[in-house]
């Protein structure tokens, strides 16, 4: 039996009138950052969602540790498993710590409130990613980066043992990008196994320890990133031409 946190075997996913993609392949081992890849439309939140229990698989098994999704008892499962959706426009009229703290309700006693350690925790989560002084904020009054950033924030105060993480630094500016690529690298060298993807081939390439390249439906490769992102793999991935990946060319002047 595989050791890994999660793990996908012939995978096929969708909705009711599509099928997605079909006989994935998928694991995650603790300590490890699987990247994946892939044009808009592929089907990597689907996945997600599938990986999480939010959709049921077309067919194929996905296992938790061991144990098959189905299985877990939710509170237990949010010990094992947490989940950064993309940041959407919500309406939640929570204050940030609030929601933060809601990332502790699994550990939370039933019937009890959370504890001194679990607000300690949830304001720890903040200052990590460097928003503490947003605690008292209405999350709804928040900038798109700023709630991805409590998203993020809410899921580590969980303390998972794997992190699904769908574009997580998609509406980042720049520097909280590195920032919150360096956390996750931070968080899979002490031990957590992280599941993410993203748009931006050099983010897999800073940080992952695997990347899956996902298109047409499946998984067309996987490996180690120095390996797997060729510059004609990514031009093939994103229907380009490789000589579309040069940054560095000059503008064609104006002709006049
Ligand atoms: N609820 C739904 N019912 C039916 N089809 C859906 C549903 N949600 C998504 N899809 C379709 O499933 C396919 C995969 O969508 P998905 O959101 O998983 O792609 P993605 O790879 O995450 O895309 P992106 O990079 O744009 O976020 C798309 O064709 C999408 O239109």
């Amino acid at each position: 039996m595989s050791n890994a946190l999660i793990n996908a075997v012939r995978l096929d996913i969708g909705y009711a009138q599509k099928r997605v993609a079909q006989q994935l392949d998928i694991s995650l081992h603790a300590g490890r950052i699987v990247a994946l890849l892939g044009p808009n439309g592929t089907g990597k939140t689907t996945l997600f969602k599938t990986l999480l229990g939010f959709l049921p698989p077309l067919s194929g098994k996905v296992y938790v540790q061991g144990r098959r999704l189905h299985e877990w008892p939710l509170r237990e499962l949010a010990h094992c498993l947490a989940y950064v959706p993309q940041a959407q426009d919500s309406s939640l009229s929570l204050n940030v710590q609030d929601l933060v703290l809601l990332g502790r309700t699994a550990h939370v006693p039933l019937f009890s409130s959370p504890s001194a350690q679990d607000r300690s925790l949830a304001l720890q989560s903040l200052e990590a990613l460097g928003i503490k002084h947003l605690a008292a904020h209405a999350y709804d009054q928040l900038s798109g980066g700023e709630k991805q950033l409590v998203l993020i924030a809410r899921a580590l105060a969980q303390s998972p043992a794997a992190l699904i993480m769908d574009e997580p630094t998609a509406s980042l500016d720049f520097g909280n990008q590195i920032k919150v690529l360096k956390h996750m690298r931070r968080l899979a060298d002490a031990g957590m196994g992280i599941l993410f993807c993203t748009h931006q081939p050099e983010h897999a390439l800073r940080i992952a320890d695997e990347v899956s390249l996902f298109k047409d439906g499946a998984i067309q490769a996987h490996g180690a990133p120095q390996q797997i992102l060729s510059p004609e793999r990514i031009a093939w991935l994103y229907d380009l031409e490789p000589a579309d990946l040069d940054v560095g060319h000059q503008k064609t002047p104006p002709n006049d």
